[in-house]
């Protein structure tokens, strides 16, 4: 109490922190007369890696430019720890935009430099972590040479650097692995890593199923700006119907007429084959041991499959 008498409200600003979750609800964008985001809802957890996927077209660019606030919205929230979002949040975010936004003929180290300030770091430690992260990628000796001087995935490389310069607490990453070669993918996969293991969550497109399938600890599959799939990995698996790989000694075609066995494939010998249930399965499983059976075994679905049958 003040002597006048008045009490003050003491409001604390708590800066965001990594750990916490990106969530976007019924996002919306129209182009004219066409929707092309139509009602998103996702969740992007602290320290997941959440991949971002769908054909080309889909609308994961314009939702990721919607999170960062670089295009407005027509409809619906992003939220930061629950609570919507705004500029000071986003700020402390990493953003590696599809039109990427380095100037070719800068130096980098400089470069690098100038973001970092621009983010609020004084000159000295973004040119520390700057050249830190140059070196990460193989890139140290370049600090000094122009952008366009580089090769194409060098620059991306580059790029990348420059969405994690500030310690952000969040990653929104548009096609990062794209034309990286083997060697820098695993390089990236690893810096990335170390970001979801401070809880940092982390949300990137990529058309590249087999990364997607390697990589990701949850998934969002958009197809005609619509929401198709999203959840961890382990739920989405799981949620799907139990498939299996029967290998017999003669032909499988005897499996067609198993009653509650839906057969998905049949090549000779081999029959890929989903029961309807634990009471199916064990039928199936007593005929295949009598009539003679090499294999039996559950086949863990990919990514690949889960996205090719959510977008069907
Ligand atoms: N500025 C714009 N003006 C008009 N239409 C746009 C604009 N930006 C995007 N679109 C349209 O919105 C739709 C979604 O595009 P978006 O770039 O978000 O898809 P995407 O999933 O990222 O595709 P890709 O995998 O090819 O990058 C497309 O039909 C695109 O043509």
């Amino acid at each position: 109490m003040t002597k006048s008498g008045a009490a003050y409200t003491s409001v604390r600003y708590s800066p965001p922190r990594a750990g916490d979750a990106l969530e976007v609800r019924d996002l919306t964008r129209r182009f004219g007369e066409r929707t092309v985001v139509d009602g998103v809802s996702f969740r992007v957890e602290p320290g997941q890696l959440t991949g971002f996927v769908g054909a080309n077209g889909a609308g994961k660019t314009t939702t990721m430019r919607m999170i960062m606030g670089v295009l407005d919205q027509h409809g619906g929230t992003v939220l930061w720890n629950g609570q919507p979002i705004d500029s000071g949040v986003r700020s402390r975010f990493g953003y590696m935009p599809e039109e990427r936004g380095l100037y070719p003929k800068q130096r980098i180290a400089d470069q690098l430099g100038y973001l970092g300030q621009l983010h609020g770091m004084e000159r000295a430690r973004a040119l520390a972590e700057a050249h830190r992260l140059l070196e990460r990628f193989g890139l140290g000796e370049r600090a000094k040479d122009r952008l366009e001087t580089l090769s194409l995935g060098n620059q991306q490389r580059v790029q990348v650097a420059a969405a994690l310069l500030h310690d952000p607490v969040a990653l929104v990453l548009d096609e990062p692995f794209s034309g990286l070669d083997p060697t820098a993918v695993d390089a990236m996969v690893g810096l990335l890593r170390e970001y979801t293991a401070r809880g940092v969550p982390v949300l990137f497109s990529s058309h590249q199923l087999d990364l997607i399938d390697r990589l990701c600890d949850a998934l969002v599959v958009l197809a005609d700006g619509t929401l198709r799939l999203a959840g961890p990995v382990g739920e989405l698996r799981g949620g799907r119907p139990e498939q299996y790989r029967l290998v017999c000694t003669g032909d499988a075609g005897w499996t067609r007429d198993q009653r509650g066995v839906h057969v998905v494939d049949l090549d000779g010998n081999t029959a890929i084959v989903q029961p309807s249930g634990p009471d199916a399965r064990q039928r199936l499983a007593q005929e295949a041991a009598a009539r003679g059976m090499v294999e039996f075994a559950r086949l863990r679905p990919s990514l690949g499959d889960l996205y090719r049958e959510a977008i069907s």
